[in-house]
């Protein structure tokens, strides 16, 4: 369970670039359930999910991970907590270590040995059949180094790693984003099934209003800092691609002609 009261972010505080980033969002998410989060450029999504992995600290507010008050403990505090895929295929693993190698060290978040105890034999069999699951080959290139993989074979290993440590939040920021349509699919299909076995509660933003719908059990959108629509169950059955590109439309009071940026 993840609960967020009333949380605000200001960045450049009594500076001229002040920004209040987040004002007030107050969030109750179930254990296990799936969040979809969309909203326009600078509504405030990035920061929600920084709040949530601990790298950007609430001004005001509180927020609880399970019983767990975490409101002023870093990322470093959060590691067992929390994990996080980014956009960028780059961004969340080693691309000079091996794929074992950044196995090893994301199931060691949190903890404090090294990666050399990380690797005995059965640690590494057990690596294997994680990536093996995967239907991509890789079990054949364990030792082969992360850069060598294709962004979307990347990203995979990406979501196998934020499971190994055991977190219950899993945080997805825009992590189909940098991707073709076909591997796109293949990883959201991916994280449904990974999100629906190990039951983790999970916040997902997107700029896909297609997305946005199709996966998880509710939707919120974010504009300014709060939130402006907070919908699930038959509400959200009801809900059209179109009816979200008209929210946005009246949030932004323009005509959005990038409509078929959101619809994919
Ligand atoms: N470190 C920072 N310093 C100053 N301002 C920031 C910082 N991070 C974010 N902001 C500002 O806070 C606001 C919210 O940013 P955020 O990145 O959370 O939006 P977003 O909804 O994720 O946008 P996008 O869809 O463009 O990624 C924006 O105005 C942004 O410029």
């Amino acid at each position: 369970m993840i609960a967020l009261k009333d949380i605000k972010v200001v960045f450049g505080k009594g500076t001229p670039l002040q920004k209040q980033a987040l004002n007030g969002v107050s969030l109750t998410i179930e254990q296990g359930s799936f969040v979809t989060v969309i909203g326009s450029n600078g509504a405030g999504k990035s920061t929600l999910l920084g709040v949530l992995a601990g790298d950007v600290l609430a001004s005001e507010g509180q927020i609880l991970i399970g019983s767990t008050d975490v409101t002023k403990v870093a990322t470093a505090g959060r590691a067992g907590l929390v994990a996080r895929v980014f956009q960028d295929p780059l961004t969340g693993s080693c691309g000079a270590l091996s794929i074992e190698e950044n196995l090893a060290l994301a199931a060691r978040r949190g903890e404090k040995r090294g990666l050399s105890a990380a690797l005995g034999t059965k640690r590494r069999e057990h690596f294997r059949e994680r990536i093996a699951e995967l239907n991509l080959g890789l079990e054949n290139r364990m030792r082969d180094r992360m850069d060598l993989l294709s962004g979307g074979q990347r990203q995979a290993v990406s979501l196998v790693m934020a499971t190994l440590a055991g977190s219950e939040v899993l945080l997805l920021d825009e992590h189909t984003a940098a991707l073709d349509p076909g591997m796109a699919e293949f990883i959201m299909k991916l994280t449904q099934k990974i999100v629906s076995e190990r039951k983790l509660t999970t916040l997902m933003v997107t700029h896909s209003m297609r997305q946005a719908l199709d996966f998880g059990h509710r939707t919120v959108m974010l504009h300014g800092g709060e939130i402006v629509l907070d919908v699930a169950g038959d509400n959200r059955k009801n809900l059209q691609v179109e009816d979200l590109i008209d929210m946005f439309r009246k949030m932004r009071g323009e005509t959005l002609d990038d409509d078929a940026l959101l619809i994919g």
